[in-house]
């Protein structure tokens, strides 16, 4: 109903605050885009769940997250994948994984910081409720 709908709203109005914040900062600028598999063919081959922080962008206007878990979800996506594809010693690869480590710890901490428990718990009832 109603209430729900402006729950939602704000949940959405918090999520792309948190996306538009990560988006700004320099040392997260490789996860702003998809990897252009034109850059890298063999991407998608390693990679089955690509996410980047202008997908979760717009998945957030389509009205995709219900609760702060399921961005979340995505937001881990972003570094694990970028860990993942990665592993290798070369300063190249060790300065993506650095950056994917600093995302996975500025999210869960705006998370912790600034996501009311409250409010959160409406958000997961209204998706039980869905
Ligand atoms: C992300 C990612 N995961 O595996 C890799 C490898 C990267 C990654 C991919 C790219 N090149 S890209 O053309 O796909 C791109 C440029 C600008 C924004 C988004 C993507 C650059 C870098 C970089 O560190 O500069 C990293």
């Amino acid at each position: 109903e109603e209430q729900e709908e402006d729950t939602l709203r704000e949940l959405r109005l918090f999520l792309r605050s948190v996306t538009e914040r990560l988006s700004r900062d320099r040392r997260f600028k490789a996860f702003t885009k998809p990897v252009d598999l034109e850059e890298v063919p063999d991407y998608i081959t390693v990679i089955q769940h690509p996410m980047d922080l202008s997908t979760i962008l717009s998945k957030i206007d389509l009205h995709k997250y219900v609760t702060a878990r399921e961005f979340v979800y995505d937001m881990d996506l972003i570094w694990k994948n970028a860990l993942e594809y990665n592993p290798d010693s070369d300063p190249a690869d060790r300065q993506i994984r650095h950056r994917a480590c600093a995302l996975k710890d500025t999210v869960h901490a705006i998370i912790r910081d600034e996501l009311d428990e409250d409010f959160n718990r409406i958000c997961e009832r209204i998706r039980d409720s869905r």
